[in-house]
């Protein structure tokens, strides 16, 4: 690895199209002084691109394609960006769900470099002056203490791969420059012993710290990356308990959360689709969640107020659902006391009966939804799913925890045991599979398809703070974004390969609502007209395509993009 020299960006931060970029131009070369350097050839964005996929179908196994696309970004982020617009299906599965999860499991043992911030407990009080270290000037950042990583548990600062592949797709589907995102890591301690223990492991060895020392922390946090980078959208991930930051921030800072927030639109705009495609009116809909956590909370709230917009009491919404935790059928008379999160949905007409098995609340319920948030994997079995088929025509199954391995049910089991007639939705992707002579899709129910559109719909607006109604907004633009091909074949989420479009409609949406609510303070923005608003939108995307744009990125810092006066870090890709 080579060493950035003082007062220039660090090499691992990379903005460029990299000092040995088999593209540069000779004048380039030599102004580089990279001229023999690097082979002859001056090759085309398509030839590189060939090579990338050849390397990457070479490694054999889905966390060696990880490291090798970490590297591709490390070195040439034009071209890693380039690679993931035109192969967004196929490299998406590899830098964030699933494979992110394996990544953040094994981060002590296969971590090469630094590519986000890392801030301690032991750091406190000198915050601020710790992100002056960071080079660039940020707009987002995805900010996690690795306590609740997808369903895979206390993960410590081995988090640090959510920030990183979160913002990777904030540039990919959102067009947000790379060198504005900021994947912020705080270490609190982790309750995860084997981790503590584990030689390799990089972060603090210690517990935990209690509920009052966080909140301590991310005050001083808080002010700091606001009073640093004025405007900057914070969002929040994977938190163990996210609701106390969420409700303490949520009106003086432009930040959310994705995991409640996020989850939730994502979700009430791919079941708005599938209401309509169950031809069962919404007054008729009654939903199990397995896990009444951050997330299947966050989902049910949002979709009370989807409910509420049909024409439903809001007691008539919120009694439509029956919450499953791992102490069973959360009631009001259960005997434990409930976490405060929990209590808005429990049930008073158990009659006394506490139902611990989901086959048997189904029988008592007769759901037409059922939602998986629980991180059980396998929990919708062959006897759950046959019964949701026998209850319904189509079945609305959501097997929504991440990563795969932690997926209530496959996509080919919800397919087999509903005789392909379920309206489906992962939060991890699955392949199409061909039944009954069709081939059907499975729609991917996550945060990815909202949380890049509420992003830069609050940088864009300038707003002051993300609003529900900014939230909500995303998830009715999702549920329109969809082409008629998509509508005609059922489909509850759009294609993912159209996912830069969908997020100039998700991120109109968003803004648009945050000046209903009078929070933009980009007030020019009012007089657009859809259709400027979307020009303005997609101009200021960030393009790995536009050699202009980013040979000016080239020159971030007065420099041209020879920073490094040694080969190491030459790429090896190229
Ligand atoms: N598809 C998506 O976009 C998203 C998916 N998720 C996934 O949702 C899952 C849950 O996330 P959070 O709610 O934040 O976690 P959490 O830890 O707050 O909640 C987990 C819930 O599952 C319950 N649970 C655990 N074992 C159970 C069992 N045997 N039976 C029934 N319930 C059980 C817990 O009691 C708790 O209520 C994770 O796997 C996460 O990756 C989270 C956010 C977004
Ligand atoms: C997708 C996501 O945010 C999660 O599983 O936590
Ligand atoms: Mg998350």
């Amino acid at each position: 690895m080579s060493q950035s020299r003082p007062g220039m960006p660090p090499r691992h931060i990379s903005t460029t199209g990299g000092d040995y970029c088999t593209s540069n131009p000779k004048d380039v070369r030599q102004h580089l002084r990279t001229y023999g350097l690097t082979p002859p050839a001056i090759e085309s964005f398509e030839i590189q691109a060939q090579r990338c996929l050849k390397l990457l179908a070479m490694k054999p196994t889905p966390i060696e394609k990880y490291q090798y696309l970490t590297h591709l970004r490390a070195t040439n982020v034009h071209l890693f960006y380039r690679l993931l617009a035109e192969n967004i299906k196929e490299l998406t599965p590899l830098i964030y769900t699933p494979t992110v999860g394996e990544a953040c499991v094994r981060w002590h043992e296969i971590f090469t470099q630094p590519e986000g911030l890392y801030l301690s407990y032991n750091d406190r009080g000198n915050l601020r002056s710790i992100l002056n270290n960071w080079p660039h000037n940020v707009e987002i950042t995805v900010l996690t203490d690795g306590s609740r990583i997808l369903g895979l548990g206390d993960l410590g600062v081995n988090g640090m791969g959510i920030p990183v592949g979160k913002l990777a797709l904030y540039t990919a589907c959102a067009g947000i420059r790379p060198d504005a995102t900021l994947p912020l890591t705080i270490d609190l301690g982790t309750n995860n012993k084997v981790l503590r223990d584990d030689p390799l492991y990089m972060g603090s060895r210690m517990p935990k710290v209690s509920a009052d020392e966080e909140r301590g922390y991310l005050d001083e946090l808080m002010a700091a990356l606001t009073e640093k980078w004025p405007g900057i959208v914070i969002q929040f991930e994977d938190f163990k308990n996210p609701f106390p930051a969420l409700e303490r921030y949520k009106d003086t800072y432009t930040m959310f959360n994705d995991d409640v927030q996020g989850t939730g639109a994502v979700i009430v705009g791919g079941f708005i689709n599938a209401v309509r495609a169950s031809g069962v009116p919404a007054k008729n809909h009654r939903a199990i969640f397995l896990g009444a956590g951050s997330a299947g909370t966050g989902v049910a709230k949002q979709i009370v107020e989807y409910f509420i917009k049909e024409g439903l009491t809001e007691d008539e919404a919120r009694r439509k659902f029956w919450f499953v935790d791992s102490n069973g059928l959360v009631t009001q008379d259960r005997g434990d006391k409930l976490a405060e999160h929990k209590v808005y949905f429990a049930r008073d007409d158990n009659n006394g009966r506490q139902y611990q098995s989901l086959a048997r609340l189904i029988d008592f319920v007769k759901p037409t939804i059922l939602m998986g948030l629980s991180t059980i994997g396998g929990a919708f079995n062959k006897d759950i799913l046959q019964k949701m088929a026998a209850l319904n025509d189509r079945p609305i199954i959501f097997p929504l925890s991440n990563p795969s391995s932690k997926s209530e049910c496959t996509f080919e089991e919800a397919v087999r045991h509903t005789e392909g007639r379920c309206l489906f939705a992962s939060g991890s992707p699955f392949p199409s599979l061909e039944f009954g002579g069709k081939l059907l899709t499975p729609g991917q129910g996550n945060n990815m398809y909202v949380f890049p559109g509420i992003g830069l719909g609050a940088i864009l607006s300038k707003a002051v703070s993300v609003t529900q109604d900014m939230i909500y907004a995303s998830a009715e633009s999702l549920s329109t974004s969809l082409n008629k091909q998509e509508v005609a074949d059922g489909w509850l989420y759009p294609d993912i390969r159209r996912i830069r479009e969908v997020s100039v409609v998700v991120t109109r949406g968003v803004i648009r609502a945050a000046q209903q609510n009078g929070v933009d303070r980009a007030t020019e923005l009012r007089n657009l007209t859809d259709e400027q608003l979307d020009a303005h939108i997609k101009e200021s995307m960030y393009d790995p395509f536009n050699e202009r744009e980013n040979a000016s990125g080239l020159n971030m810092n007065g420099h041209a993009n020879g920073y490094s006066n040694g080969l190491n870090g030459a790429a090896a890709h190229l």
